[in-house]
C-alpha cells in the first residue's frame, strides 16, 4: 500500500538522508520562527462546505501564463536536487511530467536544462540575479531553447539568511555535485566547507548582487519574450510596485522560512497581496503546504497555484521519479476529495467564501 500521507513519505527520506543534508533541507533561518510559523498558521482557517452541489468530477487544471497544468500543485524551486537521489532533476522533471505539475527548476540544479527538458513535463525557470550580468543573459536564452514557459526571479534572498544547522554542520555542496548550468568559474568556491559557516551562504555572498533594485527589472524583460514572475513577495506594497514595473506574476512566499526569520508567515501575506493586484495577475503561493486541505485553503485566499518545497525532496529521496508523482498526485488527490465534500468542484469556485478565518481557541 502507498503511502496515506506525506508524513510517512517524510520519515521514510529522514531514515535515508544523511543529516547534514536533512539538516539544509529541512531548516530554516534564526530561530525558525517563520519555519514554524508557515505551518502553525493553516490551523486558524477552516473551510465552509456547501452541499448538494453536482461534484461528480471536479477540474483541477489550467492555464497559467500559457502553460498548460493537470494540476495547481506545483514544485517550488530548490538547488541541488542531486543531494537525495543520483538522478536529481531529470528524475524530478519525469515525475512532475506524470503528474502533469509545473516544475519549477532551480538555477542551481544539479542537471542541465536541456536534460531536464527532455525528461519533459511543464517547466519554469527559477533565477538569482548574478552579479555576472553575462551569465544570467546566457541562462535565460537555453531557457528560451529549452522550452521553459516563464522565469521566477526570486528576490528575497540578497543574502543567503542565517541558517544555524548548516553554520553547526559547515555544510557546503558535496564536491560531486555541481551547479552544472553555470560556468565552474563562477561556482568555483562553492564546495568550500568550514565548520561555523554555511559554504551556500559564503557563495552566495560572492555572486549575487546585492545592489539590485526595482530599476534593474527592466534589463531583465528586456532580454527575453517570456513571462516574469517575481517571488518572495509578502507586502501588498510591494506587489503594487510589481505590477507598476510590469511584471506578469507574483509567488506570495518567504522562502519556506529559509531568509527573514521572523517574517510574516506566507498564508498570513497572501490576502493582502491577493488584494493588491488585479483581479487578472496571478499570485501564487508557497509555505508550508503538507497537504490538500491545506492547498485547497490557499487557493479559496486567492492564490491561482501553490509550489509545494521539501515533500517533493522527501518523495525524490525515497523513491525518486515515482516518489516525485507519489507526492504531487497524493496532494492533488487529497484536492479534489476536499473540493467535492466543499461543494466546490471548480478551481474558480475556490472563492473567499470556502473559507472563514477560526482562532484556534486553544490559541
Ligand atoms: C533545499 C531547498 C532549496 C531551495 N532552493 C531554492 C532556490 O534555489 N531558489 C529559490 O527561490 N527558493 C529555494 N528554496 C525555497 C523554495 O522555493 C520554497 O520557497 C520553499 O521551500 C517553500 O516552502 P515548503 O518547503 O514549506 O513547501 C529552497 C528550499 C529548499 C527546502
Ligand atoms: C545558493 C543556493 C541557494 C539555495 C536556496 O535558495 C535555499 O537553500 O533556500
Amino acid at each position: 500500500m502507498g503511502a496515506l500521507d506525506l508524513a510517512g513519505i517524510e520519515s521514510a527520506a529522514r531514515a535515508r538522508v544523511p543529516r547534514d543534508i536533512w539538516d539544509f533541507i529541512e531548516g530554516g533561518s534564526g530561530a525558525e520562527r517563520t519555519l514554524a510559523a508557515n505551518r502553525k498558521i493553516f490551523e486558524r482557517f477552516a473551510l465552509r462546505p456547501r452541499v448538494l452541489v453536482d461534484v461528480s468530477t471536479c477540474e483541477l487544471g489550467q492555464t497559467l501564463l500559457g502553460t498548460r497544468l493537470d494540476t495547481p500543485i506545483g514544485i517550488a524551486p530548490m538547488a541541488y536536487h542531486r543531494l537525495v537521489d543520483e538522478e536529481g532533476e531529470t528524475a524530478t522533471a519525469q515525475g512532475a511530467g506524470r503528474a502533469g505539475a509545473l516544475f519549477v527548476t532551480s538555477m542551481f540544479a544539479s542537471r542541465t536544462l536541456e536534460d531536464i527538458a527532455k525528461a519533459g513535463g511543464p517547466r519554469w525557470l527559477h533565477l538569482y540575479w548574478l552579479r555576472d550580468r553575462a551569465a544570467l543573459a546566457a541562462l535565460v536564452e537555453r531557457a528560451e531553447a529549452a522550452g521553459f514557459g516563464a522565469l521566477v526571479l526570486t528576490v528575497d534572498a540578497p543574502r543567503i539568511g542565517r541558517r544555524l544547522r548548516d553554520q553547526r554542520n559547515g555544510f557546503a555542496v558535496p564536491p560531486h555535485i555541481h551547479a552544472v548550468n553555470l560556468d565552474a568559474d563562477l561556482m568555483a568556491t562553492s564546495h568550500r566547507s568550514e565548520k561555523g559557516s554555511s559554504g551556500i551562504a559564503e557563495h552566495a555572498r560572492e555572486q549575487f548582487d546585492t545592489t539590485l533594485t526595482w530599476a534593474d527589472l527592466g534589463w531583465l524583460r528586456a532580454r527575453t519574450r517570456l513571462p516574469l514572475v517575481l517571488k518572495g513577495i509578502l507586502t501588498a506594497e510591494d506587489a503594487r510596485l510589481a505590477v507598476e514595473h510590469g511584471v506578469d506574476a507574483v509567488v506570495v512566499s518567504n522562502h519556506g522560512g529559509r531568509q527573514l526569520d521572523g517574517a510574516i508567515p506566507s498564508l498570513a501575506a497572501l490576502p493582502e497581496v491577493v488584494e493588491a493586484v488585479p483581479a487578472e495577475l496571478p499570485v501564487l503561493f508557497d509555505g508550508g503546504v503538507r497537504s490538500g486541505t491545506e492547498a485547497a485553503i490557499a487557493l479559496a485566499l486567492g492564490a491561482r497555484a501553490v509550489l509545494v518545497g521539501r515533500p517533493v525532496l522527501w518523495g525524490l529521496a525515497v523513491g525518486g521519479a515515482d516518489g516525485v508523482h507519489q507526492v504531487l498526485d497524493l496532494i492533488r488527490d487529497e484536492l479534489d476529495h476536499t473540493m467535492a465534500l466543499l461543494g466546490r468542484p471548480r478551481l474558480a469556485d475556490l472563492d473567499r467564501g470556502a473559507v472563514t478565518d477560526w482562532p484556534c481557541p486553544t490559541d
